[in-house]
This record gives C-alpha cells, structure tokens and sequence, in this order.
C-alpha cells in the first residue's frame, strides 16, 4: 500500500498535498513526491525517506502552482533501495503526464515487454507503476487528435487502461493544461475518496487515499470513487465522472481494515475503527473456547494497530485492559519497513514493557495481526523478561497463510510464519503459552456487516482466493522473482505453496 492525494484548486496547493500525505504518512514510510503544475510546466520533488525528511523549504517553495499530487510509498515492486522508483512518474507524451499509483500490477513485466514491442515505449526503472502510466499514456494517445481533451477522451483511455492492466490499482494522475483524474480497479481493492473544501479563493477538489487526508486538512468526504470509475476534475474545479470497466464488484482488500488504515478513516462506508471493535468482539469467542477467562489476569494490547479489538475483547470478557508497552512515537511502522534486519531491531526500539504490568500475572497479548512474526516472538519474550506467569497471545485476524499479490508486501510463502505450519506449530515458534487467532468467516462477517454494498473482500492473504482469478503458485513465484529486493526475506520457494480451488 502507498498513499496518494491529488489535489485541484485555487490556490497553491504544495502545503496542502505536503499535509495530506503527513496524514497518509502510516501507509508508506519508504519515499515521498509531490508535482505541481503551473501553466503547462510540472514542478516535481521526490526522494527516499519520510515526508518531513523529503520535503525541505526550498523544496516546497519550488512547488507552485493550484494543481497537483503526491504518493507516501511502501515498495511492492520493483526495487525498494532505489530513489528512481519513488513516485509520481513522469512522461512527456501525450500532453504531459504525471502519475502516483497505489497497488500492485500482477502482469506488469508481460505489460512492459508488450509496451516496447508494440507500442515502442522505454520503461527505464523496475516499477510497475511506470508501467501503468505508459499504458495510460498510450491509451491516452489513442483517444485524442490534436491539443483538444475531453473528458470522454479521457474516460476512453481509462476503459483502454482497465483491459490492458491486471491487479490492484487506485490512481491519481495530471494531465498538464487540462486536470487531474483519478480512478480505481474493477474490484475496488485499494481504497480512494474524493471530497471537496473551500478556501478564500474558492473551492478545492481532493482525492485521497483515506477519508483521514480529507478530513484532516479540513475538507469534505464527499464519496469514494467507485471500482472501476474515473473522476477527471477539470482546470475549474469541475467534476466528470464515469464508470470505465466493464464488469466491477465492490471488493476492497480486508487487511485494510485489519491494520493498514487508519483507523480513524471510513472506507467505502465502513469506520476503520468499527470494524477493529468488531473484530474484537468475534476474537472474544475464540478466546473463550481456548482459555478460561478466569485463567487471565490483564489483557494488553500491541500498540499501535491492535488497541481498538484489544479494548472490546477486554470489556466483553470482563477483563482488566492495560497498557504494558509504550511506544516510542517516534519509530514508525515495523512491518511495511523493508528488510526483516530492520524490521527485528525496530521492534525493540519501538515497544518497551512496563514491568509491573507483567510480573506475576497471566497476561493475554493482543495483535491485529501476525504476518512474519517479528513482532510476536520478540513480544512474547519481553513479556516474560518482565516477569508474566503465563502468556497468551491472540490475534483479531486470522492466521497470515499466502502471499499477498495486490500491494502488501508479503509475497514469499516462507516468510510468513503461519505457512504450511499448523496453529500448535506456530506457537511453539512464537513460544507462547496459548495462541488464539480469528477464523476467516470470523473476520469477514465482522467487516462484512458494517456495509451493504461490499460483495465481499479480497481476503487473499488469509484464504488464498485471489479475486482477480488469474494468480496461480506459477504467477506468485514469476511475481517474486520480479522483485529486486525479494532475495532479501530469503530464497523464493513457493514449492509447499497450494491454493485453494476456486470451484470449491
Ligand atoms: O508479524 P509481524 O511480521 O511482526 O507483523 C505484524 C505486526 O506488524 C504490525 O505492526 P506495526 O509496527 O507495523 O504497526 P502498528 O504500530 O500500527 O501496530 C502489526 O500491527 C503487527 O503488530
Ligand atoms: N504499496 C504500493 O501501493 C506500491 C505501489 C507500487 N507497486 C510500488 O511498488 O511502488
Ligand atoms: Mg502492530
């Protein structure tokens, strides 16, 4: 997942984009770039790091202009170590083009032999996202004659691009001298929104990624934009919308709402928030079957992401809620950090046990989620270091079984402690007393009831169906050998790797 915010307005825009993807900052910590547009000129600054670490004044004051975009990036593709890949991307042809892209292309390197051969077009870096804007930029080609652009030229390239690419995709590109469009993939599985806000020089359009970016730089959700829709806004602020695909299903990605939004974001009608409680109060189930409450002196939490299930859990079982590890606020987010060197020694820089929580009592654990286990095994040992009797350890999803090809960076089966080992197994890893994990159909009722309009989820990484039905085992492991960096999690070995069959 990356964050993406685009923005058409009145007045300069680089604070505002600048401030929104501080507010998506949690969804990628690897690099940052906003591009604003004046007259027909981009004006573009990206580079690695953290939005406050990437954007300096100079570098803002060279931002001018009322339109333009931003990405806060967490490599799914490609080469996570290389600046080139930092986004937006840029191509001159047609008109002038800048993109930011938020997903994860499952054809990008069949895309990228089929655009030099055919559409003679150089991609010059491992990113699927360059890929995407290339494939935009030739359908783009294709609709228009001349300098004119309208918004169903537009709309037309945009059906040319949901053909052409497979996988999951929310987008947010300029078009220079004619206005910003944004669009979403015919199943909805990253998110986007579209809003709208008012400043002394007149009204201000924003798509974002969360309804958090809208909110917290004081505009309006209007709506999100629909699987498959693009919304292209106009120099003037005015909005053309239409749907592109021509067959969608509103199935957004459910570890969304399990730990990479925020949780104070409503996505696709759904509060981030509500859905962690609820996933609480189905976790309380499980643990009942498991451990007698009476077994369990305090439940505590694994800040950040676990807190809001961790607090239902404890007030549906009548157990005192504590908090027993701070946070240091000022390391970031462990599991979308690259490389499990980093990700292991962050973990104990960023939480610490306050020993009287612990000592002497049976404490239960509670994640949102474990994926590697990083976080878990270093956890259960400072809990016992600081003295606990017993401990439990539970978590609001289900075990993390297959790798994730829609833009979470979990693509190699033997990464994830929960592949091909059985729940017995994968606590004698984590060396926890007892370990209590959601079930699927747990979770996605849970979700699942907070709309009406959601078909269902893409649940991949915990039940194997990829529903854009075109990954097998051979895609994953042709995906992970893609990848630049995959060597560093470990050889690729998709061998035990089975998937569910669909017909089933
Ligand atoms: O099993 P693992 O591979 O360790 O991954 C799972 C952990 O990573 C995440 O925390 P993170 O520190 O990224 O963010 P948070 O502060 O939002 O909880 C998540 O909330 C789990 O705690
Ligand atoms: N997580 C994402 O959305 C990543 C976008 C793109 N696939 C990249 O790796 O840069
Ligand atoms: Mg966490």
């Amino acid at each position: 997942m990356c964050g993406i915010v685009g923005v058409v307005s009145k007045a300069p825009v680089n604070q505002l984009i600048y401030d929104g993807l501080l507010l998506l900052q949690h969804r990628g910590q690897d690099a940052a770039g906003i591009v604003t547009q004046q007259g027909h000129k981009f004006y573009m600054h990206k580079a690695k790091g953290m939005v406050k670490d990437v954007f300096r004044t100079r570098n803002m004051r060279a931002l001018p202009g009322n339109v333009g975009l931003g990405q806060v990036r967490y490599p799914t593709a490609g080469n996570a170590y290389s600046e080139d890949e930092a986004q937006p991307f840029y191509v001159n042809a047609p008109f002038g083009l800048v993109l930011s892209h938020n997903g994860n292309l499952t054809n990008a390197a069949e895309l990228k032999t089929e655009l030099f051969n055919t559409d003679h077009r150089h991609i010059n870096t491992e990113s699927d996202s360059e890929v995407l804007l290339n494939v935009l930029a030739h359908e783009l080609e294709k609709t228009t004659r001349g300098l004119s652009l309208t918004p169903a030229d537009v709309f037309a390239a945009v059906r040319g691009v949901h053909k052409r690419i497979k996988g999951s995709y929310a987008v947010v590109a300029l078009i220079a001298g004619h206005g910003m469009l944004a669009f979403r993939d015919p199943f909805g599985i990253r998110p986007l929104c579209i809003g709208h806000g008012e400043n002394e020089a007149g009204l201000t359009v924003m798509v974002a990624s969360e309804s958090v970016a809208l909110e917290g730089t004081l505009h309006q959700l209007d709506r999100d934009i629909e699987p498959g829709e693009a919304v292209f806004v106009d120099l003037n602020g005015v909005v053309h919308a239409q749907q592109c695909a021509e067959k969608t299903e509103l199935k957004p990605c459910i570890f969304e709402f399990v730990y990479l939004a925020r949780p104070d974001s409503v996505l696709d009608g759904i509060s981030v928030y509500q859905a962690r409680l609820n996933l609480g109060e189905t976790l309380a189930k499980r643990v009942i079957s498991t451990v007698p409450p009476n077994e369990i002196d305090v439940i505590i939490p694994i800040p950040e992401s676990s807190r809001p299930s961790a607090s239902q859990l404890a007030h549906l079982l009548g157990i005192p809620y504590r908090e027993g590890f701070v946070k240091n606020r000022y390391v970031g987010r462990t599991f979308i950090m690259p490389g499990q060197g980093v990700r292991k020694k962050s973990v104990r820089q960023k939480l610490n046990a306050i020993a009287s929580e612990f000592k002497g009592r049976n404490v239960l654990l509670v994640d949102d989620s474990i994926v590697r286990g990083t976080t878990s095994r270093e956890i259960v040992q400072m809990a016992r270091d600081a003295g606990a009797k017993k401990v439990y350890l539970a978590s609001a999803a289900p075990p993390v079984r297959f790798p994730n090809v829609y833009g979470i960076d979990m693509p190699t089966p033997n990464e994830l402690v929960a592949h091909d080992r059985t729940v017995e197994e994968i606590r004698q890893v984590i060396g926890c007393d007892a370990l209590i994990y959601q079930d699927v159909e747990g979770m996605k009722r849970a979700i699942g009831s907070l709309s009406k309009k959601i078909n269902g989820f893409d649940a991949s990484c915990f039940d194997g169906v990829y529903i854009t039905g075109d990954i097998t085992v051979e895609t994953i492991a042709k995906m992970n050998a893609q990848r630049v960096d995959s060597s560093e999690d470990g050889d690729v070995d998709v061998s035990r790797l089975a998937l569910p069959n669909p017909q089933e």
